[in-house]
């Protein structure tokens, strides 16, 4: 017989993690987390910051692979209530702990400006690597200099400007926090809690009687057995943006053209499952640094002398190179305000060019009301269209086409300057492609598919390339700066657009496709998280995002998973 619990959780990632911790803490409820990938908390290239990437590739990773591709205020404003910058203030904070900072490491760090650094959450916040690093205060002054100071904390308000980023690191350990250890790892030893690492969901078991759809329970298939597990209140999915559209639809839930196309029985017609997937892309430019300027790029090449001394900092004193994820400077700028003449024109016309949908179907409604959104960000003075930031690395080169591999990392030393295109228009879409739960799903991310996205992207690099030579930045590097690709010169938009369209990568920020919109406008869920015309059953991840935010999902997920954890609560009573 299946065995019972008050809620069952499906994805012990970002989310599920945050929620199960939530949940538990009421020793009145049992709760089961369900996890398909295995437990690797003991590995260090999961907590050690620089080794970030390292996993990649790996058997913890899902290795799933695109097809080949040729603001808050918005939230609630697209028919979420409690959804504003308002409601969300709190929530984005909880989950933090920010460091203190006196005012001559505040001046290093370009972060003077910040007078609400108060927070007691479980992860751990720092300003990651070597907090002299020059490139700090060098780009907070530059972008003072044009009059971009960033006027409060940028992790819990809407603004511009220039800061040191922080990031999931302790500043003690300067090991890197998530969920499992922030969040879980004070939580496993309660009874009403437990995780299942190994345990593959296949769907969400669904009842329907007297016109009402309610979810049961889940199916998962453990050691090569399938099992059930029954939910009393709720089955949450946490599985991710890939992942979660995936099980509504093997449950039946989603668009009824493609759940009979794989032979799924259509318990709920909800089209927009699986679609309005986005993801911010990333484009960088190298310049290549003066003497004495210290970048990681000994370690992106692997030297074993560069090797051996961070491994040797890190065990020795939690110092050097791999206390650093690379990026220590952002900014957020209304990028409209750098666009001017010939160019500003062409920009409005691509605007202008863009097919306006009309009709009222859920979809039509929905592509509307994102479409003005996005229109308004970009041309919003006071927003933050575009965002940029600093690495100090040469960032992976380009694919060689004859060989299909990446032609890097060369010799010297490098900083990258970044664009994130923050306020992408374009759409894709993840469905899947059989009713096996086995199968990767098919992801079409269509990048760049709006013409508009081009333009924008374009002139933030054209952007991005001026500044190795600017302010206090440009007594950073060789002058003239020193460009480690020849085709990172960028002598016209038409060249921008041609290196974006060769050089762009994903941040893995994606969001979207279980939407928090109205029913009516295509949406998956309502503003409480729960799926629309399914009793019992909620999703609470990236997916639900309708519209990806400025700031780095990972933020967003951590307070959407907080935020998600009251409103549970409240519903239940629960403590
Ligand atoms: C390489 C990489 C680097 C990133 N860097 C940053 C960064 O620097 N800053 C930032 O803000 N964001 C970053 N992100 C994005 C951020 O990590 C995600 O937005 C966030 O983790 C999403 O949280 P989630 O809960 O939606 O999904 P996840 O954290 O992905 O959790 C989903 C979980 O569900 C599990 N799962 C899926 N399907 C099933 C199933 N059928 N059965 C059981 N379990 C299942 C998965 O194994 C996973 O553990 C990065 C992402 C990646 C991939």
């Amino acid at each position: 017989m299946a065995e019972s619990f008050d809620f069952i959780i499906a994805g012990g990632g970002t989310a599920g993690l945050v929620l199960a911790a939530r949940l538990s803490e009421d020793p009145s409820q049992k709760i089961l987390v369900l996890e398909a990938g295995a437990d690797i908390s003991a590995d260090p290239r999961l907590i050690t910051p620089a080794l970030n990437t390292a996993l990649m590739g790996t058997d913890a990773d899902w290795a799933f692979t695109t097809v080949p591709q040729d603001l808050l205020d918005n939230w609630a404003k697209l028919g979420n209530p409690g959804w504003g910058s308002a409601d969300m203030d709190k929530y984005l904070r909880k989950p933090f702990t920010f460091p203190k900072v006196d005012d001559a490491a505040g001046k290093a760090l370009g972060v003077t400006s910040w007078t609400d650094c108060e927070g007691d959450g479980p992860l751990q916040l720092s300003f990651p690597g070597d907090a002299s690093h020059p490139l700090r205060e060098a780009w907070a002054d530059t972008f003072k200099d044009n009059g971009y100071t960033m006027p409060g904390n940028p992790y819990a308000e809407a603004s511009q400007g220039s800061f040191s980023c922080l990031a999931t690191i302790d500043p003690k350990t300067r090991t890197r926090v998530y969920s499992a250890n922030a969040y879980y790892q004070p939580a496993k030893d309660r009874e009403n809690l437990r995780v299942l690492t190994g345990a593959l969901v296949e769907k969400v078991l669904l009842e329907t009687a007297d016109g009402a759809t309610k979810a049961k329970g889940i199916q998962y298939t453990l050691n090569g057995e399938t099992l059930t597990a029954t939910a009393t209140k709720e089955v949450i999915l946490s599985a991710g943006t890939i992942q979660s559209p995936k099980l509504l639809e093997l449950s039946g839930i989603g668009n009824p053209a493609i759940l009979e196309k794989h032979g799924i029985e259509v318990v709920q017609d909800l089209v927009g499952v699986g679609e309005n997937f986005q993801d911010h892309l990333v484009c960088g430019i190298s310049f290549e640094v003066r003497e004495g300027i210290e970048t990681l790029d000994g370690l992106m090449r692997q030297e074993p002398e560069a090797l051996g001394k961070a491994m040797q900092e890190y065990a020795t004193s939690q110092s050097g190179p791999l206390t650093s994820i690379g990026i220590l400077s952002y900014a957020y700028l209304p990028i409209i305000e750098h666009i001017s003449g010939q160019s500003l024109e062409a920009f409005n016309r691509a605007l202008e060019a863009r097919s306006h949908p009309s009709g009222s179907t859920a979809e039509q409604s929905r592509d509307a009301a994102l479409r003005e959104i996005g229109e308004k960000m970009l041309l919003d003075p006071k927003g933050a269209s575009g965002s940029f930031f600093a690495v100090t690395a040469q960032t992976p080169l380009p694919t060689d086409p004859d060989s299909d591999s990446p032609t890097g990392p060369v010799a010297g030393n490098w900083i990258t300057f970044a664009s994130m295109l923050t306020q992408p228009l374009s759409r894709g879409s993840v469905h899947i492609q059989s009713n096996k739960t086995s199968d990767a799903p098919t992801i079409d991310p269509r990048y760049l598919s709006e013409p508009i996205d081009v333009e924008v992207f374009a002139r933030h690099m054209l952007y991005v390339q001026q500044l190795a030579g600017t302010g206090s930045l440009a007594g950073l590097f060789k002058q003239p700066p020193i460009h480690r690709d020849p085709a990172s010169r960028l002598g016209s938009v038409e060249e921008a657009k041609n290196f974006v369209r060769q050089c762009a990568i994903s941040m893995w920020h994606y969001g979207g496709t279980c939407s928090m919109l109205p029913r009516d406008k295509a949406g998956v869920v309502d503003p409480q998280l729960r799926v629309h015309g399914v009793e019992n059953l909620r999703v609470v991840d990236s997916s639900v995002v309708p519209i990806v935010s400025t700031g780095n999902m990972q933020h967003c997920v951590y307070a959407i998973a907080e935020k998600a954890a009251d409103m549970i609560k409240e519903t239940y009573g629960l403590k």
